[in-house]
């Protein structure tokens, strides 16, 4: 008898589990409208610290103060022996990684309050900040006094320091390079508590080893940004394509024209359509082609960009940072599964301008339902390939998974030293797959193996804020470690920060 009602219990338990499992999963959006009035709270705050920060102008004077404070943590830890490896003790829901990261929990946290931009020199053509300063405070900074950065990857949230330890990509990229590219000097706390400014000629080694070095080699305290003029507006050219290689054509024919423009992007909507944009900053705007596609009642802009291959050709003007901050509003597509019916019009009328939801707040409040249902339909990936496999990717990624829109984003890739080694100045894609797979038996880990043996193969690289699968030594094949390992022995990094490898493999990552 008893055991009968324990299996009743157990049952009617399952059952409860099951009913809420699929209110989490298919009602999501609900939890979803709570967060967006926390979100704007949260913003609220972060603007009204540094509003207060400026009114009493100590930011740049208290950052010599602040890396003193590191360097005083680097040296605690030393001498409580450094038995645990250090990072930084950002915590893992707040950071864009798609992942929470396992080693915050044992590692010893290193705090670092570095939230403020420094220093802008006209004369040098260069912005210094702190690490944890973001795209959307430098892009509201910078523009309005007339400068912006080459170029500003998004989303909002990513950080100065994320974007170097890690790496940034967008749509100038082609002409700049990466986020790594862009940057000409870093103030690190080293291992043994010592704090340098490096650039290429002082110490060349380790410029080139600190991007995509995630933290271990050192501590990330300041670091000095190109900055270019900024203009009001980009004129955007939208040219639907309608078949994967008019799309591949067009692409190359407009990388060969490089100087002719600043931005271009494609998204396919299919593997037989999409549209190639491209674009170049003015400052004045044809008032009539006039779209702030920025304002929160606006649609979606993947939407707007779809809207192009019934239309056909088009220009438009939009103001800059409206385009720099483009995809933000639907981080990129992905707001589509957590609010379906964001992009009704009625919704964005009353609610949008409370979008997007902060990343870190649905990080946080991700349930273990939400995130086995990302775990087991869902793929977000970002793969850097030569341009000159860029047809047979796409064919690939469409096999694989078939998720559209995908992300056509080339860059520059020039042969330096570093973890990205390639024999001579290249030019690369990066295809961003980020969606549910459309293919039927989509596994996670298997079918991400064979994208990886796929860009492998192609000799390119794989995008590390995502699940990255590879072993150890196929991790150490894609990306050059020569320089790295060296650095790490030179600067005694082995007890105080782990590989790379153990900070992003899959098992590193919850
Ligand atoms: C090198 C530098 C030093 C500055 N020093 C001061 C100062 O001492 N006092 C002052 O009032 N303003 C300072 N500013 C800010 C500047 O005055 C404003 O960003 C600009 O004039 C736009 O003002 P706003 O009211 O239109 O923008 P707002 O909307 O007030 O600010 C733009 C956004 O950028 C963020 N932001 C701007 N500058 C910084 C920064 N340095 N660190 C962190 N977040 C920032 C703000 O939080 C806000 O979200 C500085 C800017 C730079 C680039
Ligand atoms: N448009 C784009 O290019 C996009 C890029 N991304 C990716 O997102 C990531 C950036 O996200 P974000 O949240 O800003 O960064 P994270 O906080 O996720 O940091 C990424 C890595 O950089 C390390 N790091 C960050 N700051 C410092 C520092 N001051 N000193 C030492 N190490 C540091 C972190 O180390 P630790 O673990 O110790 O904190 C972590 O390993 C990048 O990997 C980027 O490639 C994502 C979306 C779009
Ligand atoms: C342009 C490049 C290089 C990358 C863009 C990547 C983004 C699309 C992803 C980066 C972080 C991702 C997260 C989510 C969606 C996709 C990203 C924005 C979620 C919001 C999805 C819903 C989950 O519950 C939380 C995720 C957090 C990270």
């Amino acid at each position: 008898m008893a055991a009968k009602k324990h299996e009743t219990e157990v049952e009617g338990g399952g059952r409860f589990d099951a009913v809420l499992e699929h209110i989490l999963i298919h009602y999501r959006w609900v939890f979803v409208l709570l967060l967006l009035p926390l979100s704007l709270v949260y913003d609220a705050l972060l603007y009204v610290r540094t509003w207060v920060v400026f009114q009493l102008s100590s930011a740049p004077g208290k950052h010599a103060l602040k890396v003193q404070r590191v360097a005083d943590q680097v040296k605690q830890w030393k001498a409580e022996g450094g038995r645990v490896p250090m990072c930084t003790a950002r915590p893992t829901w707040q950071t864009m990684s798609f992942r929470h990261s396992n080693y915050k929990k044992t590692f010893f946290t290193v705090n670092l309050n570095l939230v403020d931009i420094l220093e802008l020199s006209a004369e040098k053509r260069t912005v210094r900040v702190e690490p944890l300063v973001t795209m959307g405070q430098l892009t509201a900074t910078l523009d309005p006094l007339g400068w912006t950065l080459p170029f500003v990857p998004e989303l909002d949230d990513l950080t100065v320091g994320g974007l170097v330890m890690g790496t940034g990509v967008e749509t100038s990229s082609h002409k700049y390079g990466l986020f790594q590219h862009i940057c000409v000097a870093y103030e690190l706390v080293l291992a043994d508590g010592s704090t340098v400014q490096v650039t290429k000629e002082s110490d060349p080694d380790l410029f080139y080893a600190v991007p995509w070095s995630y933290g271990t080699l050192g501590l990330l305290t300041a670091v000095e940004i190109q900055i270019v003029p900024a203009l009001r507006f980009v004129k955007l050219q939208y040219d639907p394509v309608h078949s994967l290689d008019e799309a591949v054509a067009a692409i190359n024919r407009l990388l060969a024209l490089q100087d002719n423009n600043e931005f271009v992007e494609a998204l396919m909507f299919s593997k037989d359509e999409g549209v190639v944009m491209t674009g170049n900053m003015v400052s004045c705007a044809d008032w009539g082609k006039l779209n702030e596609i920025g304002r929160c009642y606006k649609p979606w802009f993947f939407e707007h960009v779809r809207t192009f291959l019934k239309t056909g050709p088009a220009v438009e003007y939009i103001p800059l940072r409206d385009y720099q901050h483009r995809h933000s509003r639907s981080l990129f597509w992905e707001i589509k599964e957590i609010i379906p019916f964001g992009n009704n019009v009625l919704f964005r009328y009353l609610f949008g301008w409370m979008t997007p939801p902060k990343v870190s707040l649905l990080k946080l409040t991700q349930t273990q339902a939400v995130k086995k249902l990302y775990e087991n339909n869902h793929i977000i990936q970002d793969m850097l390939v030569p341009i000159e496999t860029l047809k047979d990717a796409v064919l690939f990624f469409d096999k694989e998974v078939e998720v559209y829109p995908l992300w056509l984003c080339p860059f520059r890739l020039p042969s330096e030293p570093g973890m990205l080694q390639v024999p001579k100045d290249s030019m690369y894609v990066d295809i961003g797959v980020y969606g549910v797979p459309g293919k039927q038996g989509f596994q996670p880990k298997e079918t991400t193996r064979r994208i990886e043996a796929f860009v492998a193969k192609a000799k390119g690289f794989q995008m590390l804020y995502a699940d990255t699968y590879t072993t150890r030594e196929e991790f150490r094949k894609m990306f050059n470690h020569s320089l790295y390992d060296k650095v790490r022995a030179r600067l005694k990094c082995e007890k105080a920060f782990p590989e790379v490898y153990d900070k992003v493999c899959r098992k590193a990552r919850d």
